[in-house]
């Protein structure tokens, strides 16, 4: 996809740190450019550190943008004051890991999703509060309740009603489902997936877990050390992986069957040796 087509475009994106005063900035993201279209899933993948968040951060404006640019729908988002972001940047939402963390324990869930919404009656209000829930999967009394009296899995549905509440284009998903289970981690995927066909949304789908990536997502992007080293599609990447790091990942991806998982752990064994003779990182 070239980046006149693309719903998001993050292009020769930079962002630095101060580090000690003594040492320069410490740079986390090194020229990463990459592509979104519409209702199109890009799942980035790549080591703890190796600056999957400051990604989405900077496609949210919570990261600082040292060069470079973020372009949704041809208006470049990187630089605008808050203000001008919520007027022309709320077609990007966001869910994280932890959702306890984001969602106000002294609100009802009601209030928790209809706080963005700006227009509209009470009557209107409440009957997207209803449209939301029903949307994840809950029931409509839940709107009465309070978030610490959910399950993870189902606080993790709030949160996803809560980025819905706004129409989002894209919605940058960053690990949001490593804290849970994993029959409530294929289910809040297959809710993410059946809402994406319902309403073309766009994810930024980010995780550490290259099977669950190649499962959400139709291209994927390798980050290592704040660099995109191999994109492809989701299939190529996670199957037929070329650079070294991304096959790796590919070794390290969990399997259900164990006699695969033993043969899996001998091949990285046999892989990262024959690495490290060669010198790769
Ligand atoms: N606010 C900050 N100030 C300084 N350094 C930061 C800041 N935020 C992130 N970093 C550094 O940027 C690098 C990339 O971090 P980032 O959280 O984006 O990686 P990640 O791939 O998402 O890792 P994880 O999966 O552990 O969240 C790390 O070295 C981190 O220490």
């Amino acid at each position: 996809m070239n980046h006149a087509s693309a719903l998001l475009s993050v292009e020769h994106l930079v962002v630095e740190y101060r580090s000690g005063r003594l040492r320069g900035p410490k740079r986390v993201i090194d020229d990463v450019s990459l592509t979104i279209g519409a209702g199109e899933t890009l799942g980035l993948v790549g080591e703890s550190g190796s600056g999957k968040t400051t990604i989405g951060r900077a496609i949210l404006g919570l990261a600082p943008v040292t060069s470079g640019r973020v372009v949704l729908d041809g208006t470049d988002i990187s630089r605008l004051g808050r203000r001008e972001r919520r007027d022309r940047a709320q077609g990007v939402q966001a869910i994280f890991q932890d959702p306890y963390s984001s969602l106000n324990p002294s609100m009802s869930i009601a209030e928790i999703l209809v706080e963005p919404i700006r227009e509209g009656t009470q009557a209107e209000k409440r009957r997207r509060v209803h449209e939301l829930l029903d949307a994840v999967r809950l029931p409509s009394d839940a709107g009465r309740r309070q978030a610490r009296e959910f399950s993870g899995g189902q606080r993790q549905r709030i949160a996803i009603a809560r980025a819905l509440a706004l129409h989002p284009r894209l919605i940058v998903c960053d690990e949001p489902t490593s804290a849970l289970d994993m029959s409530t981690q294929t289910r809040v995927l297959e809710l993410l997936r059946e809402i994406q066909q319902r309403t073309a949304v766009s994810y930024l789908f980010i995780s550490h877990d290259l099977g669950v990536v190649r499962a959400m997502s139709d291209r994927t992007a390798v980050l290592l050390g704040g660099r995109v080293v191999e994109e492809g599609t989701a299939d190529q990447v996670a199957g037929d992986p070329r650079h070294p790091y991304s096959k790796r990942l590919q070794m390290a991806t969990p399997v259900a069957d164990p006699v695969l998982q033993a043969q899996r752990r001998q091949e990285r064994q046999a892989l990262l040796r024959e690495q490290a003779a060669a010198g790769v990182a």
